[in-house]
């Protein structure tokens, strides 16, 4: 049997080096194996040629006034949400929130992505449900030693996998169909034309439109179709466990949710958010920042190195990193860790606001944590580089999330328009069997993939809450 070496990085000059300095030595190795059958050479699992070409398309489409818009989309999105808590208010206040957030996200991620209405909030739907299987499946591949969907025949004979291949039809047959239309209506233009459009007057405003319209991108379908279903995966569930986790942190947390509802009361009231309401709401960004430090989603970047190479000592032990080894950058580890972040288990929203760059004497090596270089620009949110590398939620270098400032505006409109009119309480009698529940791991133990414990890990039975309308 072939043996496999792996290293957990939980040391930001060595991300840097991973992720930045050095990334041209680094795949996606593991990771692109699992996800290839189901994203086929989408951005996440690309090969470097792909990639490029890829993520050179798809970034403009990410531009401002697409963004400004989308925030208007969000709130859109959300009048759903509000009316089923509005609903499981008034009939006894039981409600499952990870669900919710999760429907939401997916409503989201289908009217900005490819303009598709999947109603998730309110309906099941069998294309749903495929987009639910093939999610499971992902996450199911990623914690399974063995490819085992590539054993012969197993595609026929494995029921799990004949269901899988028929959702992933179903999914595909929805795809296909969109890009069909959308190509049949191209206009081409310009990518500085597309950026400068009146979004109000536009009739579809989803990226699959700009990706179609934009001129000198002939691609094939099926490169489409990867692109599509790698944003609708990638921006789905990792918005959606921010959203729960920061519930869960602010109902923990009553004085931090006064402060949060203050701060929505007097900015918004009623409306939904603009743009510049969020600007505005300076708190509630920094209480989105802190749930992704604490509850990064995903906990771990993997990469495999190509080409031997030496990792820099940073703040630990210098090592050389063979051909073929499987890294796996702990951003947990790197978010927990008390030499960056005093009293890392406490959620802090307040520690990104503080008035002078934080470095700690006894790791020189790493630059510490500036926060004018993330307050003073047009960032709404710290990032990896107003950190040095010890604070990744989006990753960071070449790789780097595209989907950052869309997620963090997502977040944030959803969690002002629900904290303004509902408030929320632990359901107690299911808090045992909640994964949000108080239960500790053992301190000091590393997790095999990585993860330091000492908080309480996700494991996806929920957030069980009782919701109440806010007396506003
Ligand atoms: C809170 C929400 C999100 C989080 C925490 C998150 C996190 C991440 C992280 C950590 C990476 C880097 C992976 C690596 O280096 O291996 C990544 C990549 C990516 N994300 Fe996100 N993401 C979020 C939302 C989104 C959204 C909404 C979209 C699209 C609409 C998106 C699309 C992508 C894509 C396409 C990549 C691959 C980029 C590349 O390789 O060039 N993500 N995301």
């Amino acid at each position: 049997m072939q043996s496999k070496t792996f290293s957990v990085v939980s040391d930001p000059v060595q991300a840097k080096h991973i992720l930045r300095e050095q990334n041209t030595l680094y795949d996606k190795g593991i990771l692109a194996e699992i996800l290839e059958p189901i994203m086929g050479k989408g951005l996440i699992p690309a090969d470097p040629e792909t990639w490029s070409v890829r993520r050179r398309a798809i970034v403009p489409a990410f531009h401002k006034a697409w963004l400004n818009h989308m925030v208007g989309l969000f709130g859109y999105c959300n009048e759903a949400l509000i009316d089923s808590l509005d609903r499981a208010s008034s009939a006894g206040g039981k409600i499952e929130m990870e669900e919710k957030f999760c429907s939401v996200a997916l409503d989201i991620i289908g009217l900005s992505v490819f303009n598709y209405e999947f109603g998730s909030v309110t309906k099941e739907s069998p294309v749903i449900k495929a987009v639910y299987s093939a999610l499971v499946e992902a996450e199911h591949r990623s914690m399974t030693p063995a490819p085992y969907w590539d054993l012969p025949f197993a595609n026929e004979l494995v029921p799990r996998l004949r269901k899988f291949n028929d959702d992933l039809k179903i999914l595909d047959d929805v795809l296909t169909d969109l890009i069909d239309r959308a190509k049949n209506s191209r206009q081409v233009e310009d990518i500085e034309e597309l950026e400068k459009r009146d979004y109000a007057n536009v009739k579809d405003p989803s990226l699959l439109r700009f990706l179609v319209d934009m001129r000198g991108a002939d691609i094939d379908n099926k490169q489409l179709r990867d692109d599509l279903m790698t944003m609708l995966i990638a921006g789905h569930e990792t918005t959606a466990a921010v959203l729960t986790w920061a519930l869960f942190e602010l109902t923990k947390n009553p004085d931090k949710m006064a402060k949060v509802t203050a701060e929505i009361d007097s900015v918004i009231g009623d409306r939904a958010p603009t743009y510049e309401d969020i600007r505005e709401m300076k708190y509630l960004r920094l209480v989105v920042a802190e749930t992704l430090r604490m509850y990064p989603e995903p906990p771990l970047l993997i990469r495999r190195c190509r080409t031997q190479n030496d990792l820099p000592k940073g703040c630990g032990k210098e090592a050389t990193v063979i051909r073929g080894m499987d890294m796996f950058i702990s951003l947990y580890n790197l978010h927990r860790d008390e030499r960056f972040w005093p009293q890392p288990d406490e959620f802090i929203p307040e520690r990104w606001e503080t008035k002078y760059r934080y470095v700690n004497p006894d790791v020189p090596e790493w630059g510490g944590y500036d926060p004018d270089r993330w307050m003073n620009t047009n960032f709404l949110y710290p990032n990896e580089v107003a950190s040095d590398f010890a604070y990744l939620p989006f990753g960071g270098g070449a790789r780097k999330c595209v989907g950052d400032e869309f997620a963090t505006l997502e977040a944030t409109v959803t969690l002002a328009m629900v904290l303004r009119r509902f408030s929320f309480d632990f359901d107690q009698a299911k808090l045992a069997e909640t994964s949000m529940s108080v239960h500790e791991h053992p301190k000091n133990l590393e997790h095999p993939v990585g993860m330091k414990t000492g908080a309480t890990i996700h494991t996806r039975k929920g957030l069980h809450m009782i919701v109440k309308k806010r007396d506003v």
